[in-house]
């Protein structure tokens, strides 16, 4: 038998196949169902295995609408989709693409994360390669087990699962975020399904819940001593960009210190990005460069809170004191309008235990000596830094529910004509405040998006959309400019493109306008992305072929459209 008895012909864009009958049926990327042709049923030995009429795509998708309506709850519609998806790839993406906005919320955050803390008791099907610490060895045999060769992938989306949204260590669950990543590059960003790999590495589980679990479907032993775990991850790396060397590698919920050590030690070396770091600096620049906008004010006068300094939060830090710099002040200047809390609270040069990225936004010991300390904290708590601060800018990247409550808001908003305030965390119960609470207790002035998505406020007379200030708004785009454009490497310059492309697409100045395009958009916002991305990757150097006044129109060509190409019998 063929062993590659299914291939994607580029120049007469169709699926060649040796497979016959229920084989074609069983592979999704083939798979039409009930719109196969009767030619096509006839060459592929279809005939008898389907009922007889042959539907169209839009009859199919409303179909299969109707079907995910009918679920009992975000859960049950998860799982609808999932077996849609494991079935026909096309129909899921035209499905999801025509319901952007009801959608993404099932196959993204916040669904997604009940769909890990369920992995292994709604296990249904595999989906992605599982790559385990346990058998590094097996690495390149799995990645070959694709089927797919060395110029047939384009993105690889790999997590660890130590670090998944706000709710931590599902261990081998994680593959689902590599899968709902995936999801939103296609539906939102046009990357082709059929080049891409969801990952996970399975390096164990620190949840005792699911060591215990009987059901727990991934190594059942405690997460790698970090030589151990290094090693594996070069493995990968070392494999990965052998077998597919024009792939771009994504790095997903990886726990701090390995997610900032692993992109330190590979950034420079090949095509790679931590969407948690980077990826969300991005977006967090875009709200804010709109909020400052709607304000009416200039970036350099504002003074930044920063709610929990981990992987999101100094990613961020990051990236707005680059923006600060840009904005006329020094790098000394730009770093000391950022103040960072982390779980003791503000950090200064006397936090044990900082880590070695946190240290450059730690303020001094003096200068904070006289600040109140909070014993339940043990440290100086949010309350007392808004006081003493008065920020213009609160950013929530800390997993704590709730954690910007009435008092601190009023506080902030007693000095901040309109208080840039962005609860980060997801899912949604993990926001650090509800849009509601927040224009209630700012009197309606606060410039509000969250990580998670929420439905519009009506405040005083004014509806407020609320924008999504979730990395989905820029890593569809980031990616699809990178491949556009070969880009050899991801650099500062392609991020902070993406991050003013996306505030572009916004006019925050009209009231209850939202910070961030909205969800339905994302397509329209990826290709604006992508078309920023791919010119800076042209100017940083980075970029193989050739970028011209035509690249907006080559970004549009290069997205991947969810209708069903020939399959042709071999
Ligand atoms: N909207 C978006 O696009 C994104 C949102 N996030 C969200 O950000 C949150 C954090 O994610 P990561 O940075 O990956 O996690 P992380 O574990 O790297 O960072 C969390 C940080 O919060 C701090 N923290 C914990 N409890 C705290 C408390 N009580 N007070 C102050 N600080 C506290 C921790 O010390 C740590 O520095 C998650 O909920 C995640 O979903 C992350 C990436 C993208
Ligand atoms: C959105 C995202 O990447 C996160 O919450 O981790
Ligand atoms: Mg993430």
């Amino acid at each position: 038998m063929n062993p590659m008895p299914t291939r994607w012909n580029a120049r007469h864009q169709r699926w060649d196949t040796a497979a016959r009958g229920r084989a074609v049926l069983a592979d999704p990327r083939l798979n039409k169902g009930t719109a196969f042709t009767r030619d096509e049923r006839q060459a592929l030995d279809l005939v008898g295995l389907l009922p007889p009429q042959v539907l169209t795509i839009e009859q199919q998708s409303s179909r299969a609408y109707a079907q995910f309506r009918a679920q009992p709850d975000d859960l049950a519609k998860h799982v609808n989709l999932t077996a849609l998806h494991d079935r026909n790839e096309v129909l899921f993406y035209r499905l999801v693409s025509e319901h952007l906005d009801e959608m993404l919320p099932i196959v993204y955050t916040p669904t997604v994360g009940t769909a890990i803390e369920r992995y292994s008791s709604q296990y249904r099907k595999p989906r992605g390669v599982y790559l385990s610490v346990d058998a590094p060895e097996d690495a390149e045999r799995s990645l070959r087990a694709t089927g797919l060769g060395p110029d047939e992938v384009d993105l690889i989306v790999a997590t660890d699962g130590e670090a998944i949204l706000g709710i931590g260590d599902w261990g081998v669950g994680g593959i689902n975020i590599s899968v709902g990543k995936l999801a939103v590059y296609t539906a939102a960003g046009g990357i082709d399904p059929a080049r891409t790999l969801p990952v996970v590495l399975d390096v164990g589980t620190n949840r005792k819940e699911l060591l215990d679990d009987p059901l727990y479907l991934g190594n059942r032993h405690p997460r790698v001593d970090r030589e151990t775990y290094d090693a594996f991850v070069q493995t990968y790396v070392d494999t990965a960009t052998r077998l597919f060397p024009s792939a771009l590698l994504h790095w997903e919920d990886f726990g701090p210190d390995n997610a900032r050590r692993i992109l330190a030690r590979y950034r420079d070396k090949m095509l790679t990005f931590n969407d948690d770091v980077q990826g969300t600096g991005a977006v967090n620049l875009a709200a804010v460069l709109s909020g400052v906008r709607a304000s009416g004010t200039s970036l350099r006068e504002h003074r930044v809170v920063i709610f929990g300094a981990g992987t999101a939060g100094v990613g961020i830090a990051d990236q707005l004191r680059d923006a600060l710099i840009t904005d006329g002040l020094t790098p000394g200047e730009a770093t000391r309008r950022i103040w960072c809390l982390a779980r003791h609270g503000l950090l200064t040069d006397d936090t044990t235990g900082m880590r070695d990225f946190q240290a450059p936004y730690a303020r001094t010991a003096d200068e904070v000596a006289d600040w109140a300390r909070d014993p339940k904290v043990g440290g100086i708590a949010l309350a007392e830094v808004v006081h003493r601060v008065e920020p213009t800018i609160l950013i929530g990247t800390s997993g704590q529910g709730s954690a910007f409550t009435g008092p601190v808001v009023r506080e902030m908003a007693a000095s901040a004509r309109r208080p840039i305030i962005l609860p980060m965390s997801n899912p949604t119960p993990l926001a650090e405040a509800t849009p509601a609470d927040l224009l209630a207790w700012t009197d309606g002035r606060a410039l509000v998006a969250t990580g998670s998505p929420f439905a519009p406020v009506s405040h005083d007379g004014t509806t407020h959309q609320i924008g999504q200030a979730n990395n989905a708004l820029i890593f569809p785009g980031l990616s699809l400019g990178a491949i556009v454009a070969r880009a050899t490497r991801i650099t500062d310059g392609m991020l902070t493109a993406a991050a003013h492309a996306v505030a572009a697409q916004v006019d925050p100045t009209d009231p209850g306008a939202p910070l961030l395009p909205p969800t339905r958009q994302l397509r329209e916002t990826s290709a604006a992305v992508a078309t920023a991305v791919a010119r800076s990757a042209a100017h940083d150097g980075v970029a193989r072929a050739t970028i011209g006044d035509e690249i907006e129109n080559q970004v549009r060509a290069a997205m991947w459209q969810p209708n069903y190409r020939p399959v042709q019998a071999i």
